[in-house]
């Protein structure tokens, strides 16, 4: 058994370059890897392409390397709720590509299964559709879509063992799933890290094959504020 366990999030960033492609799971503030962001932030790395659902808020997740301007490109379905985010997009600080989030999930998942490509009807007729091929299948146009190539991928689960077995928790599995595999090296931050032997193999969601670094992140109570924050809103 390969031994992928890290000391900690700052080693599990280490070759994180200026101006890589990062995918990095997480729906709305759920899910999201929130030690290996921070530290990110605290690395100054820049330049990042980040694929990621959607963009955190102003001071946690995603919205944290945008304040520091680390981002120059966003890809993503949803960016409600991130001041920052709609100031840097405004003024052209910021590229923003939009994707539908059906589209956005299946490029994660055809980099995650090895297929280069495929043809869905999401965004046909509209500037998502823009330069892309067309094709007609049962009547119907559908646009071709490429899989992602990403350098690194970053997922949060529930729990995980040291060769990278993953299990996630309720709706914090989303785009951590698919995402998982999808880039040349996979960090995986868990909130217990167990020996192996420990999880139910049936219980498995991602296989260890898929994961290179694996460590068990620290808790943080911000999370927390802020989930209730947006909640009452
Ligand atoms: C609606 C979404 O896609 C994500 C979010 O709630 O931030």
């Amino acid at each position: 058994m390969i031994d992928k366990r890290v000391k900690n999030a700052k080693e599990a960033i280490e070759g994180i370059q200026d101006g890589m492609t990062l995918m990095l799971g997480g729906f709305g503030l759920c899910g999201i890897p929130e030690n290996s962001i921070n530290a990110l932030v605290e690395s100054d790395v820049k330049d990042l392409t980040c694929i990621s659902n959607n963009a955190g808020v102003d001071d946690f997740g995603l919205g944290l390397l945008l304040h520091k301007r680390q981002i120059k490109k966003m890809i993503s379905s949803y960016v409600g709720e991130n001041a920052e985010f709609e100031r840097q997009m405004l003024s052209g600080e910021l590229d923003v590509e939009l994707t539908p989030q059906g589209t956005l999930a299946e490029k994660c998942r055809a980099a995650q299964a090895g297929i280069p490509a495929f043809y869905t009807p999401a965004g046909y007729g509209t500037e998502v559709a823009e330069g892309k091929e067309v094709k007609e299948f049962k009547g119907k146009p559908h646009i071709l879509e490429h899989a992602y190539e990403a350098d690194f991928s970053i997922v949060k689960a529930w729990k995980g063992d040291h060769a990278g077995n993953l299990i996630f928790k309720g709706s914090a599995r989303n785009f951590n799933h698919p995402m998982a595999g999808a880039a040349k090296i996979t960090i995986a931050e868990v909130e217990e890290l167990v020996e192996p032997g420990q999880l139910d193999p049936n219980e498995i969601h991602i296989p260890g094959i898929m994961i290179q670094r694996i460590f068990q992140g620290e808790k943080f109570e911000k999370r927390i504020e802020q989930r209730t924050v947006r909640t009452k809103e």
